[in-house]
This record gives C-alpha cells, sequence and structure tokens, in this order.
C-alpha cells in the first residue's frame, strides 16, 4: 500500500471506531508501520472519528516526526514494540467499554485476564496479558509492552484500555473488535455458570492456527 492509501485507511477506521462507540472523545490511538523505518501514527489528543490524512504524524524509528501533527504520547510505546516485533506492523489502542470495564476489576490473572470460552477469542488473538497501571503516556507502559511483544497480540493496560496488534491496520482491528465482543460476552454471563473450553480445546485451536 502506498503512504496515501495507508492514511486514507487510518482515517476510515477511525470513523468506523468513533461511529460504532468504541471510542469516544481524544481516547485511543493508531500506528502502522509505512516501511522499516517509518511509521504513521494519530496526532495527539485528537478524536478517532475526525482524523485527516493531512494532520496525520509520520515518525521514524527514534520518534522523530516527519510530516504532520504532533504524535499520540504513546507513540512511545508504538515504536518500541515495532522494534521489537518484526512480525508487528499496526497497533490499535483503545478505551472501549467492555474491555476498559475489564481492565478495572481486581484480582484479573496476569498472564490471561480472559480464560477462553468461545474458539474465535483464541484464534485470533490466543491470550491477553495485563499491564499493571501507569499513568498513560509514561515509560513504564512502553518497557512493560516492549518485554511483552514477542509474546501475545494483545494486552490489557489496568484501569486504562487495550492494546492490540495485528499484521496490517484491518487485522488489528478485526482483532481488537473481536476482544471487545468477547469482553461484552463476559461480562453479560455475569452471574451464569460460564462453560469454559478445556486445555485440549484451546491447544487444538492454537494448533490449527486462525
Ligand atoms: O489514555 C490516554 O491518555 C492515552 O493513552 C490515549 O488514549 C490518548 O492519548 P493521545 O494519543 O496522546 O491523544
Ligand atoms: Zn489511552
Amino acid at each position: 500500500m502506498t503512504d496515501l492509501e495507508q492514511k486514507e485507511l487510518m482515517v476510515q477506521l477511525g470513523r468506523s471506531f468513533y461511529e460504532r462507540g468504541y471510542s469516544v472523545g481524544g481516547a485511543g490511538n493508531l500506528s502502522v508501520r509505512l516501511d522499516e523505518n517509518r511509521v504513521l501514527v494519530t496526532p495527539t489528543g485528537s478524536s478517532l472519528g475526525r482524523l485527516k490524512v493531512e494532520r496525520l504524524s509520520v515518525l521514524d524509528m527514534d520518534g522523530n516526526v516527519l510530516e504532520g501533527d504532533k504524535p499520540s504520547k504513546e507513540s512511545v510505546f508504538h515504536l518500541e514494540m515495532y522494534r521489537k516485533n518484526p512480525k508487528c506492523n499496526a497497533i490499535v489502542h483503545l478505551h472501549c467499554t467492555y474491555l476498559t470495564a475489564l481492565s478495572c476489576l481486581q484480582g484479573l490473572d496476569p498472564t490471561n485476564a480472559m480464560k477462553a470460552f468461545t474458539p474465535y477469542y483464541v484464534m485470533r488473538v490466543g491470550k491477553m496479558q495485563v499491564i499493571p497501571y501507569y499513568r498513560p503516556g509514561s515509560p513504564e507502559i512502553a518497557r512493560e509492552l516492549s518485554e511483552r511483544a514477542l509474546s501475545g497480540k494483545a494486552f490489557l493496560l489496568a484501569n486504562h484500555g487495550v492494546v492490540v496488534t495485528g499484521a496490517d491496520l484491518l487485522d488489528a482491528s478485526d482483532n481488537t473488535e473481536e476482544l471487545e465482543e468477547t469482553a461484552k460476552l463476559f461480562f453479560t454471563l455475569q452471574g451464569q455458570k460460564i462453560r469454559y473450553l478445556t486445555d485440549d480445546e484451546v491447544k487444538d485451536l492454537e494448533n490449527r492456527g486462525k
């Protein structure tokens, strides 16, 4: 894809997230690798519903701004994940309602915030590790995500939101939507006896891949 096509896709996905209630106000940020030296990221403070192609930020891998407005304050963790994992080509960070509600619960399993009860959760993301709470934009979030960048596709930031990676922007968006839907089911099922997938059922799905 050309830079312009990536920018247009980012604007379109941001608007779609916003219109469907996945993001509100200025919360959340998106990024995609343009090539091995450059990353496209949403500007800080911008509403995902009102992104403009010409204002999107282009950064080099050291965080220098090459084009556009001042980048997201979370661009430090985005860049860190790209540096660490060559297979990560796009990142979605949202404060979507159900995943953020989940991120506020006490006693989450740090290795996997949601035990699997549907196959698609396993097929798309597998597990969702929990990053302890840090102030948004802090270097500690980047450090924690960097340490885990090779060991998962989805990370819950405690009391904050979710970070999801993908092979491209569409893949990262689809992974995020699947996760949010799973979290919605999780809360819908509260008070009911959930039949979780067994370890063998999870392994079978992991072995088959997507
Ligand atoms: O929660 C926050 O403040 C950030 O993580 C966020 O979601 C929006 O920050 P910017 O991308 O700098 O607007
Ligand atoms: Zn945030």
